[in-house]
This record gives structure tokens, sequence and C-alpha cells, in this order.
């Protein structure tokens, strides 16, 4: 069975990454220093070393104790305005992160490696859709570090025999589709968790930022991408890699744009009443539309999206929200499951 080191592995993500790799039959070993992660988000049974990516003799010691042959890397800082205001922690932790990953991995003799990369790296894209060949001009350090990350990878690539795939997402959102696993930090700034925080009166209502742009209906147009099917493509990058492929950076969307009201009234639906929103001004940074061509992803990794619609993803993720909160712990329980 191929073993697999998912950094990360404990957050939105990465648990769900890890899910697909039981899925199709891969053993996961997670690496992630609970910074924002949480330890119930990694199944039990899968290895769960508690840690900082950026220690390059515990990713080595890590891939060699088990004998792991590739590497998903999703452990990183990705809160927009925080990456604004603490760009020298956001820098070291993306940046410092990935040089460590890459230190152990190449240590080790693992040469396969799959990195989430975002399509904060284009920055304001000048045409729509965007193709992976855009110019990158990220506009804040979160989308900075992350193609500074995509260089150092690709640097690597050429000096050490390293094959990789950086899938630059698009919107991801939603939830594991069998309740398993979802966004588990409490705060959510994304329009989707949002919105079913309003329709589960949560909060009293959505800001929309902006209903003056240039697009159809006037808010902000995005490329939302359900995470089960982003697992799945990292699934696809893996069997690609392991194949022999070459290295590859792909957008990862549906190339479909849905805008702010279009995605208010798709929760409205699934919630079944009204969610109640504001219109504000425009958020500071804010594109006006960001759509993939997201064909390469499909061709190229053989992905077959299975939840490829609004609906679907407003579902997932409203059910996953709404749903019962975890049982107190009695007296004499142990707080945490103890893992392998
Ligand atoms: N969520 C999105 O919309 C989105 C969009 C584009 C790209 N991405 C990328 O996807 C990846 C995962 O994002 P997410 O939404 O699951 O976030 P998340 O915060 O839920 O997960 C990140 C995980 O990495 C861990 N981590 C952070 N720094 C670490 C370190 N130095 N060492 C070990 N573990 C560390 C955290 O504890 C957490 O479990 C990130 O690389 C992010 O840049 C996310
Ligand atoms: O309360 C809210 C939240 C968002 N929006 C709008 O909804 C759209 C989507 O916003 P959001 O869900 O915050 O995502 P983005 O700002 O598009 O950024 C996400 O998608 C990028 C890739 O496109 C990733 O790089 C980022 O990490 C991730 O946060 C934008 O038009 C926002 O202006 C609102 O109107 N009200």
């Amino acid at each position: 069975m191929t073993r697999v080191l998912v950094t990360g592995g404990a957050g939105y993500i990465g648990s769900q990454a890890v899910l697909a790799l039981l899925d199709a039959g891969y053993q996961p070993v997670v690496l992630d220093d609970l910074s924002t992660g949480l330890r119930e988000a990694v199944p039990e049974g899968v290895p769960l070393v508690v840690g900082d990516v950026a220690d390059a003799n515990l990713v080595a010691s890590t891939l060699r104790a088990h004998r792991a042959e590739a590497a998903m890397h999703f452990a990183a800082s990705l809160v927009v305005p925080e990456s604004v205001a603490q760009p020298l922690a956001y820098w070291r932790n993306n940046l410092a992160g990935t040089l460590g990953l890459l230190e152990g991995c190449v240590a080790a003799g693992v040469r396969r490696l799959v990195f989430s990369s975002t399509a904060a790296v284009y920055g304001i894209p000048d045409t729509l859709p965007v193709r992976e060949d855009a110019p990158c001009r990220p506009i804040n350090p979160y989308g900075a570090s992350k193609l500074a990350a995509e260089r150092l990878i690709g640097d690597a690539a050429t000096a050490h025999g390293v094959s990789f795939v950086a899938l630059r997402y698009f919107n991801v959102a939603g939830a594991d589709p069998a309740g398993r696993t979802g966004r588990r930090r409490p705060g959510a700034t994304h329009l989707i968790a949002v919105a079913c925080d309003a329709a589960l009166g949560r909060r009293d209502a959505v800001t929309v930022y902006g209903d003056d742009y240039d697009t159809p209906d006037g808010t902000g147009v995005r490329d939302y991408v359900h995470v089960a099917d982003l697992a799945t493509a990292h699934v696809a990058a893996l069997r690609h890699l392991l194949e022999g492929g070459r290295s590859l950076t792909l957008n990862c969307g549906y190339g479909r744009g849905h805008s702010v009201l279009a995605v208010l009234r798709a929760v409205e639906r699934a919630a079944g009443r009204p969610v109640p929103h504001r219109i504000a001004p425009r958020r500071a940074g804010d594109p006006p539309a960001v759509i993939a061509v997201a064909d390469g992803v499909r061709q190229l990794l053989g992905w077959h999206p299975m939840h490829d619609s609004l609906d679907r993803i407003v579902s997932d993720a409203l059910a996953w929200e709404g749903r019962p909160a975890a049982p107190p712990l009695l007296p004499g329980q142990p707080a945490e499951r103890a893992h392998a």
C-alpha cells in the first residue's frame, strides 16, 4: 500500500484529502502542528505526527519511519487580511514550511509532491477566465508567499529530480458529502460559510461587499469548487506522479462563476428560509471576478468532479455547519483521542 505524507492533514482541505486517500486505497500519514487544525479531524487509525513542517529533520524522519513515497503539502497560513497585517509570519510559515518539507523530502529520497497553491497567485486577472500561463501578480503577502513556494518547488524539481503537481485552487467550499469532515474553525469569513451561519440564525445578515462591479448583477463572481472534488484532484495528481508523469501547475476550479447574490439564493434554497443581506462598499483587494480555465486538470489528470454544482456545495456546507454539536465529555473521559 502506498504511503503518503500529508502536511496540514488536520485542517479543512487536508482532512478531506486524507479521506480521499483512504477511499482510494492509499495510506496517509499526517504531519500537522495543530495551529489551526484539530486532532479530531484526523480519522482513527491514521498516524498523526504533531510538529512543524519547517523542521526538515522531522519531515525526513517521518517519511523514513512510515516509508512514505510521496507528500501532499497543505500546511500553510491562509487568511488574506491576516497576511497583510502579519507578513513576516506568513512568509515564514509558507516559505520556510515549504523549504523544510523539500529539504526533508530530498534527504529521505521522496521526490513526488502535490502542492496546495491558490488563485491568489494571479492577483487581479487581466482576462477571464484565467489560464495557468496568465501573469502572476499577487496583491497580498499570502498570494506572494504561495507563488514563492511554487518557485522554490520548481527549483528543487530541476536540481533534485522532484516531480510535482501544484494545484491552484479557486474558491474552495462545501464539506464532506458523508458528513465526516468540514470547516471546523469558528469565525468564518468565506462567503458560503458566512451565508450558512446567517441561514442557521448565527448571525443577523450577510454583508455583501459591493454591488457595483461590472458583473451581471453587480456583485463579485467566483469559481466555487467542492472540497470533496478538490480532494480527488489531489489523488489524481498523486497517481499521475506515481506513474512517472511530468511536473504540472494546474488551476483547480470548475470554470464557471457565481455571483454573491447567486450564492445567497442557493443557500436560501438549501435552508428553505431567507438569508438577510445588506449591501456594503467593496472590500479592499477584492477582484470583481475570478474564474478558472480548468481544462488542464481534467485532461492531464483525468479528474472527474462528482459535485460540480453550486446547490450541492451549499447543501453540503449547510448540513455540516448545522450538524448537532459533539456531546460534552463526561468526567474521567480522555480529552483527546490517542493516535498511533
Ligand atoms: N481554504 C481555501 O479556500 C484555500 C484556497 C486556496 C488555497 N488553499 C490552500 O490549501 C491549504 C489548506 O488550507 P485549509 O483551508 O485546509 O486551511 P486550514 O487552516 O484548515 O489547514 C491548514 C493546516 O496546516 C496546519 N499547519 C499550518 N502551519 C503548519 C506548520 N508550519 N507545520 C505543520 N502544520 C501546519 C494547520 O494546523 C492546519 O491543520 C493551504 O496551503 C492553503 O493555502 C486554501
Ligand atoms: O461576508 C462576505 C464574504 C465574501 N463576500 C464576497 O464573496 C466573494 C468571495 O469571497 P470569499 O469567500 O471571502 O473568498 P475570496 O476572497 O474570493 O478568496 C478565497 O479564494 C481565493 C482563491 O480564489 C483564495 O486564495 C483565498 O484564500 C480564499 O479566501 C467575494 O466577492 C467577496 O467580496 C461577501 O460579499 N461577503
